[in-house]
């Protein structure tokens, strides 16, 4: 029997005001056409927070700062699982460019509710859900 690899991924809760930014993940990508919070795979050497700050500017040319932790959440894949560790980010400068998604939006805890979430997404939408009702 071969084990299953876990991969270390963050993701970004960015708010603005009541919003949340959504990001509709390319359709050629794994979890193609799925909305997730932005982020990517930790790593090596890099913290989850430098991750952020990191793929955050690789995928939107913006600057941001990482904050406090949200929560995590470990998905069987089938063919991997994903271990998603949410945080909460402050966008600092820079205006949002679409250089990695098919599609962003901002939306309230309700609209988010509505949208296709990657499998590994779903407890962390909850988990907002319940941090701010
Ligand atoms: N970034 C991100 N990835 C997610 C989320 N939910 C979820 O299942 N994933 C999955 C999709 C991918 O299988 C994996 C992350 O891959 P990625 O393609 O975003 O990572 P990366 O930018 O480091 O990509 P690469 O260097 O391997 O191309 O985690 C999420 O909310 N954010």
């Amino acid at each position: 029997m071969t084990s299953k690899k876990i991969i270390e991924v963050t993701a970004a809760i960015i708010r603005k005001g009541n919003r949340f930014l959504c990001a509709r993940r390319k359709a050629s990508s794994e979890q193609g056409g799925k909305w997730e919070f932005p982020g990517g795979k930790i790593e090596t050497n890099e913290s989850p927070e430098q991750c952020l700050e990191r793929e955050l500017h690789e995928e939107f040319a913006i600057q941001s700062v990482c904050g406090k932790f949200l929560c995590e959440n470990t998905h069987d894949y089938g063919d991997k699982i994903i271990k998603l560790k949410a945080y909460f980010v402050k966008h600092t400068s820079g205006d949002f460019q679409l250089l990695a998604h098919q599609q962003i939006q901002w939306l309230n805890l309700n609209e988010m509710q509505q949208l296709d979430w990657a499998e590994a997404d779903l407890p962390i939408v909850d988990k907002l859900t319940s941090h701010y009702k």
